[in-house]
């Protein structure tokens, strides 16, 4: 059996880490594209969201189109504060632009709060609605090992799966 080149299945990777704001700071706490009420923020030059940031930079990776700096980076005032829904959004029609169609990101993020599993599904919807593509999400403590057990931040671990479909569309 022989494949041509470039028409098998492409994955990627992608990993984002992102500290817990100080409590005083009274940042909100934005995560896999949901806001959790009563739990201290992410800091970040967006809205610090590590879930989908993650599942951008797998995307990007998969597509070998670069990173999330590549594409949204500080440099550019128009993302600060941005929703990761929206980066999650952007980095889909990039990835299409370049000629692939998604088919499936999966996330895990390692830390202690906020407690994921009851906002499971909520989140699944909201970030598969983003990527227009499903994306799973999962959750794991560290049981109370490294910086996301002590509580300081979230680690966030993404991979995706894309496939050429179309010659690159030109960006404007
Ligand atoms: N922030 C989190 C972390 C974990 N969970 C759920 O708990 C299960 C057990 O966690 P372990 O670290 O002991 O493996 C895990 O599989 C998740 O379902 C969670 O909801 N929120
Ligand atoms: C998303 C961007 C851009 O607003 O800012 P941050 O919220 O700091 O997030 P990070 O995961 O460090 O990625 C880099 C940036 O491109």
């Amino acid at each position: 059996m022989s494949f041509s080149p470039g028409s098998l299945p492409r994955t990627g990777i992608g990993i984002d880490i992102h500290a817990f704001a100080p409590v005083e700071d009274a940042v909100p706490l934005w995560l896999a594209g949901l806001f959790w009420e009563g739990e201290t923020g992410l800091s970040g030059h967006s809205d610090g969201d590590a879930v989908a940031h993650a599942a951008a930079d797998a995307l990007f990776s998969a597509a070998g189109v670069g990173d999330l700096g590549t594409h949204f980076g500080t440099d550019r005032p128009q993302y600060k504060g941005a929703s990761g829904v929206r980066l999650l959004a952007e980095a889909a029609r990039i990835v299409r632009a370049a000629g692939f169609e998604i088919g499936n990101v999966a996330v895990q993020f390692v830390g202690n709060r906020p407690k994921f599993s009851p906002r499971r599904l909520e989140a699944e919807a909201v970030l598969t609605a983003a990527a227009g593509a499903p994306v799973s999400v999962s959750a794991t403590t560290s049981d109370a090992l490294g910086f996301p057990g002590r509580g300081e931040g979230i680690t966030a671990l993404a991979t995706a799966l894309v496939i050429k479909t179309t010659t690159p569309v030109p960006e404007r």
